[in-house]
């Protein structure tokens, strides 16, 4: 039988991330080497990697800094180089750097995004009250951003991250700088609009205690992929004892338990 919603390039099957035998070099030296993985739709997928794995060159590609000459990246089966408007309209972007202006109010630095994405005002305040429903945020919103918290901060980049309803989001080492507490409140708040959205988040990282059981997890190594899949499955195929135990198997780096993983 047909079915021609399997057709549609958003169709549920199609990835929200297809990335398929990428390279990137920098003069001679290569970043990634031939790196392919998928982010299915829905899930929450964590690329694990040490300093230097290559995370955000990877990063600088789907996000079209750089662009893809070795390979092809596909946001739910939009080629970036091919159609890359479609691609990047579905796609939401938390850089490790700081990039709310502190001198705006919080509504204002979100307001002010959305507007870049075609939402008016009208709309992005509807957008911010669902977003924030449950947030002690949500009472703050005509401060300036300069009096928030490093972590507060971190939550509201998020929230603009997420304005414009993306399928798709990418957060390059987030919680950085962060104290124990606001990690943790960070990584609750995304896994909650991964669930509650339907969202598909791709979040790197170098810290193995950020990766839950139900997580898919992408390990990325000197530029390649040294594995794929659910933890579970990584944990079997290495025939490790934990998440932990199966990074130090691929990659020779000892993590001494669930800590941070370096180079
Ligand atoms: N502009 C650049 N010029 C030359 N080499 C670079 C450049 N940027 C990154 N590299 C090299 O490419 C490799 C991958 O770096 P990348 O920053 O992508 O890794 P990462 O996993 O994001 O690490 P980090 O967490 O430290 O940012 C590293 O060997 C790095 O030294």
């Amino acid at each position: 039988m047909q079915d021609g919603t399997l057709n549609h390039p958003e169709a549920s099957r199609t990835p929200a991330l297809s990335v398929e035998r990428v390279s990137h070099s920098y003069g001679q030296r290569k970043a990634l080497d031939e790196v392919s993985f998928t982010v299915p739709q829905g899930s929450f997928t964590a690329l694990l990697g040490p300093n230097g794995a290559g995370k955000s060159t990877l990063f600088s590609l789907i996000t079209r800094l750089f662009n893809v000459r070795h390979g092809a990246i596909q946001i739910l089966g939009f080629d970036l180089n091919d159609e890359p408007g479609e691609a990047l309209r579905r796609l939401g972007v938390v850089f490790q750097a700081r990039t709310l202006d502190l001198d705006l109010s919080i509504s204002q630095n979100l307001i002010y995004h959305a507007a870049l994405h075609g939402l008016p005002a009208s709309a992005a305040k509807k957008r911010i009250g669902e977003i924030l429903a449950t947030s002690e945020l949500h009472s703050r919103l005509k401060e300036k951003a300069r009096n928030l918290s490093g972590g507060q901060l971190r939550s509201i980049e998020i929230v603009r991250a997420f304005m414009h309803r993306p399928r798709l989001i990418l957060l390059d080492e987030p919680t950085v700088g962060l104290d124990v507490r606001s990690r943790a409140a960070i990584l609750t708040e995304v896994r909650r609009l991964v669930r509650d959205e339907g969202v598909s988040v791709l979040w790197a990282t170098h810290l193995i205690d950020e990766i839950d059981q139900d997580d898919r997890v992408v390990v990325l190594h000197q530029g390649a992929v040294r594995a794929e899949g659910l933890v579970q499955q990584i944990v079997e195929a290495e025939r490790a004892k934990s998440i932990g135990d199966a990074f130090t198997r691929l990659t020779g780096i000892s993590t001494g338990g669930l800590e941070e993983v370096r180079a």
